[in-house]
């Protein structure tokens, strides 16, 4: 029960009496009828109030301000359901109030601005926005100007706008320019906008720590500015799986209130170089070939955007490509299995529990930002080197997910319990089999079928991969060529490798998924079609976070909470539906709001 009572007043909402008052943390009205009952309460967290301004102040879709000296308005995050998205959307509350004296309104917005800058002290004052004119729809701009802006400038922010005129440009801004006084960055685009600020940020902070982004067991420095994601792409699937709605208003209010999201950050190496970072998907195999595929069609220009056309192309792209598979190894550093799991059916939602504890396993002494890293922490150590594992076979794909990666098409992603902030990703490793039964893998994402409950499917939670090609890759070619069983020498004397490293077999004892009765791994019979019959090329491609990688050969390691951004995860609408802002009498002790 909240104690620290710092205003209780009458206030007028039209001619209707409320009694409001403000605890430290909350700020709530209740209606009151002429025999002094309540009717009904409105609570809001002071850490969700946007602003409060002084008269009758309005702020969409135009802005219009009448200085009367009793009045004062506030202005606040409001939920509401998004209708088919997981998340809920937030859209800006607004309240008039009428005090009996002008006294009586300049301590209520003194007071609420106090208990703002003391209840939210991550808010942005200033930030450095990135729009990309050219993203989604083209229309960036548009939905800055007329539905950002105007919050921006109602909660106090300076912003700093920048339209970009190249690829890269915000890459390299933020790897060169001076970004002194900026609480944050925004970009106001889609994945590859938000890929340029990681790339940028991330990028920024080691070359002032001094630290080499290259080798992969250097323990690398979080990132001291917020990022902030305006959805405006094609794609935009790190703001769905952060917030839960794919909105503009939403995410500006998120930033508005300095809302701070951990997030882990995948980073791919080749021979001793930094490739990429990845926050959503590496996946080689078939969701390498779909975008290689899909590279292809970029001369059909603006045509490969029709519905019907995409439908046809995609439909046909998915049957042709479902009927390959590659050889390769894979190694993996399991992560502990006792914070978490890939099947245990939990969900990251706000607040979630897991990432709490990891926060506090990754940076045991940390305050909110600051220095994070223990130096103790080094998951690439000599120490446990010993734990990795190694799987070599025939694959349809192989994907490593930093988080569940939904979107609206697979509304619980590729992995539906993977975590935004626990220091690892979920490795999927899909065997082959037959192309029905990795269609069926697929259809999986779309309902909420367990994807990881077939044979051939496995699902491991993990800090590190490796991927690499088998030496006799061309032999194995041949044999493939030929619709032939492979089961390689090193598959049955059974594989380790010089560090040590534990056997595959003995791993995957269980399981039967690409292995016949044997033990040796088996290759599915071909499916034929007038489509698929060509002899498939026996490497794919990475795809990372749609981009195709240049190499075949990497190794990808997680960093744990390496950014942040102006985000607090998914919020659980049933949570919140129970315990909505708009009470009633009887429900009005709701310990949440
Ligand atoms: N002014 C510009 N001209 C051309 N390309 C740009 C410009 N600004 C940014 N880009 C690049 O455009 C790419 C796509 O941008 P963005 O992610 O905003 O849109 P998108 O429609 O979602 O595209 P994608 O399908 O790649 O996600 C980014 O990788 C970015 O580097």
């Amino acid at each position: 029960m909240e104690t620290d009572l710092c205003l209780e007043s009458s206030l007028w909402v039209g001619n209707k009496r409320h009694r409001a008052v403000l605890t430290g943390w909350h700020f709530k009205w209740t209606e009151v009828d002429k025999k002094n009952r309540d009717k009904k309460t409105v609570s809001v967290p002071v850490s969700e109030v946007v602003g409060v301004e002084e008269g009758r102040v309005e702020i969409l879709p135009r802005k219009s301000a009448e200085d009367t000296d009793k009045d004062f308005t506030v202005f606040y995050v409001k939920r509401s359901s998004s209708g088919g998205s997981y998340g809920l959307l937030w859209r800006l509350g607004r309240i008039q109030f009428s005090c009996p004296s002008r006294a009586l309104r300049d301590q209520w917005t003194k007071q609420l601005r106090t208990a703002l800058k003391t209840h939210s002290p991550l808010r942005p004052h200033k930030l450095l926005v990135f729009i990309n004119p050219f993203g989604g729809k083209g229309k960036g701009r548009q939905i800055y100007h007329s539905l950002v802006a105007p919050l921006f400038e109602l909660a106090g922010i300076s912003c700093h706008v920048i339209v970009t005129e190249r690829a890269n440009q915000a890459r390299d801004h933020l790897l060169k320019k001076d970004l002194a006084g900026f609480d944050g960055v925004v970009c106001v685009g889609g994945d590859g906008m938000f890929s340029e600020l990681l790339h940028g940020l991330i990028g920024r902070t080691q070359q002032e720590a001094g630290l080499c982004e290259n080798d992969p067991a250097v323990t690398l420095q979080p990132c001291p500015l917020h990022i902030g994601i305006i959805p405006a792409g094609s794609t935009d699937c790190v703001c769905y799986a952060t917030v839960g709605v794919v909105d503009p208003v939403t995410s500006a209010l998120h930033i508005i209130i300095g809302d701070s999201q951990p997030l882990d950050v995948c980073s791919v190496h080749h021979a001793s170089a930094l490739v990429r970072y990845s926050v959503s998907m590496v996946g080689y195999g078939f969701y390498g070939d779909v975008l290689a595929e899909s590279e292809k069609h970029r001369w059909m220009g603006p045509l490969r955007y029709d519905y019907s056309v995409r439908f046809v192309q995609c439909f046909c792209t998915v049957v042709y490509l479902s009927n390959r598979s590659y050889a390769g190894i894979v190694e993996y550093l399991p992560a502990d299995p006792l914070f978490s799991s890939p099947r245990d059916k939990t969900r990251c939602l706000s607040g979630c529990s897991v990432c709490s504890r990891s926060t506090e396993r990754l940076f045991p002494q940390s305050s909110e930002s600051g220095s994070l890293y223990s130096s103790h922490f080094s998951q690439l150590s000599a120490d446990s080197e010993g734990e990795w594992v190694s799987v070599e076979g025939r694959f349809r794909c192989v994907s490593l997910t930093c988080m569940s990666s939904s979107c609206a098409r697979s509304p619980l992603g590729l992995s539906p319990s993977a975590h935004l902030a626990d220091g690892t990703g979920d490795l999927i490793l899909v065997w082959d089999t037959h192309p029905l039964a990795f269609l069926k893998f697929l259809h999986r994402h779309t309902s909420t079928q367990d994807q990881f409950d077939l044979p051939f499917v496995e699902v491991h939670r993990v800090k590190a991969v490796r991927f690499s090609l088998p030496k006799n890759r061309d032999e194995e070619g041949q044999e493939e060529a030929r619709g032939a069983s492979v089961g390689t020498d090193e598959e049955e004397r059974g594989y380790v490798d010089a560090i040590g490293r534990v056997d595959s077999q003995q791993h995957l004892a269980d399981g039967t998924a690409g292995r016949d009765q044997t033990g040796k791994q088996k290759t599915a019979a071909p499916f034929l079609c007038g489509l698929c019959c060509r002899k498939p090329p026996s490497e794919s491609v990475w795809n990372c976070d749609g981009e195709i990688l240049p190499f075949t050969e990497i190794l990808c390691r997680i960093h744990g909470q390496l950014v942040r951004l102006y985000a607090r995860g998914i919020e659980d609408g049933a949570a919140i539906d129970s315990c909505s802002q708009e009470i009633d009498e009887s429900t009005a002790r709701c310990s949440r709001y």
